[in-house]
């Protein structure tokens, strides 16, 4: 979708357009409010702004929607399917660093109650091993703002995507 296009949906068409991002529906309807946007950097930084004001409960709302790293996402919908492609180098990862991944996903509900978060694209299985396993040292009140700030990256990834 073009953002000529974004811009000229009924409001619940742009709502539906965006939805597969994050789900926060705040985010989603505030984002679309602000329409028309007259270039996508535009529309690209008030979505930033939007997202900064997220807190753990935006960040449990959206958690739901990503499946744990190295688990392909199950289901036909939109965010299944983007999960799968933006995870898709934790397939390709040898058999150790999947095993110890699916460790360190345990350690870190066990310690933080809640799955771990990594904005996977351009990362190596390899590579969020090792975030996982540095995070997993995180205060919990570090963790929630770092966990956010991949939250952050991933919805703007995939806003960039959708507006292409
Ligand atoms: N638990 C996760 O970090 N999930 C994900 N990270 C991504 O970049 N896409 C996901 O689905």
């Amino acid at each position: 979708m073009n953002l000529t296009t974004f811009n000229q949906l009924d409001a619940d068409a742009a709502q539906a357009a965006i939805a597969h991002c994050v789900a926060i529906s705040n985010w989603q309807q505030a984002l679309v409010a602000q329409r028309p946007f007259a270039s996508l950097t535009a529309l690209m930084q008030c979505a930033e702004q939007l997202a900064l004001s997220w807190q753990q409960p935006e960040l449990n709302q959206a958690l739901a929607a990503h499946p744990r790293i190295g688990e392909r996402a199950a289901g036909a919908d939109k965010e299944a399917a983007l999960s799968r492609r933006e995870q898709g180098a934790m397939q390709q990862a040898d058999s150790d660093v999947q095993q110890a991944m699916r460790a360190g996903n345990q350690a870190y509900e066990a310690r933080f109650g809640r799955v771990f978060l990594i904005r996977a694209k351009g990362r190596s299985g390899e590579q969020m091993l090792a975030e996982l396993q540095r995070r997993l040292e995180n205060s919990p009140e570090q963790e929630v703002q770092e966990a956010l700030g991949q939250l952050r990256e991933i919805t703007l990834l995939r806003l960039q995507e959708s507006l292409q």
